[in-house]
């Protein structure tokens, strides 16, 4: 890889990003973007109406998400920092595709658009393919209140949209390298051999 290492760590919920981009910044010393979960006003409130909470919920995370990658990635002091983030910008999409429609989806695009598309992307994704069980499983284990009475349907349907949305972007973006980890059969956080797998497929690409 020639530019800047940028690493985007991808999943449906639960799939591990977040323990993941956290073992892989440590082991780079890269920067490690992350986001911030607890304090969002609005999941509690989207989980038990999603219809009601979507637009607020979604343009509440891709407000924070613009912010927090514009002011490190358009930094000019920072344009030599090497990144891994838990998140890639299009997942704002991917959410946003399934949770809003007519107008709010349209005013949503529109908006998504305006404030994205200049920012830099990833030039490294790695995708966390998990099944429905195994993220069940996963996101029972973190337990957080809001996430303990989830509909599995809407996951299932989150994991299907992540399959289609990788597919996009391995054709729209054929310069970026998509690296996918078996998420049910690779335990990164028990195995420190399954972690080293992935650190060597990054590294024949950095
Ligand atoms: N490969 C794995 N094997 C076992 N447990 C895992 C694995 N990856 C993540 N976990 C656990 O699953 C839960 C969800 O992981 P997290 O990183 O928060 O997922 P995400 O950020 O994708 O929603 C956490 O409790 C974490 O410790
Ligand atoms: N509707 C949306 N929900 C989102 C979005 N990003 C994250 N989330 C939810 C999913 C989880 O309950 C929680 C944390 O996400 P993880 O994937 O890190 O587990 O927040 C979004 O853009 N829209």
């Amino acid at each position: 890889m020639k530019q800047n290492p940028y690493i985007a760590v991808e999943g449906a919920i639960g799939a591990g990003k977040t323990t993941l981009s956290t073992m892989l910044a440590q082991r780079f010393d890269f920067t490690l973007m992350k986001e911030i979960v607890e304090e969002n006003p609005f999941l509690d409130k989207f989980y038990q109406n999603i219809e009601e909470w979507a637009f607020q919920l979604e343009m509440f995370f891709l407000c924070n998400r613009y912010k927090q990658l514009g002011d490190t990635l358009l930094n000019p002091s920072h344009a030599y920092q090497p990144i891994v983030s838990d998140y890639h910008i299009y997942k704002n999409m991917i959410f946003a595709e399934r949770t809003l429609s007519g107008v709010q989806l349209d005013k949503y695009r529109q908006i998504y658009h305006l404030l994205t598309d200049d920012l830099p992307k990833p030039n490294l994704i790695v995708y966390i393919k998990a099944d429905l069980d195994t993220l069940l499983h996963r996101i029972q284990k973190r337990g957080r209140d809001f996430e303990q009475n989830f509909d599995a349907g809407y996951l299932s349907q989150l994991v299907e949209d992540y399959e289609t949305a990788i597919s996009h972007i391995r054709a729209q973006e054929p310069d970026t390298v998509i690296i996918t980890i078996d998420g049910d059969k690779l335990d990164f956080v028990e195995r420190p051999e399954d972690f080293e797998q992935i650190v060597a497929k990054i590294k024949e690409h950095l």
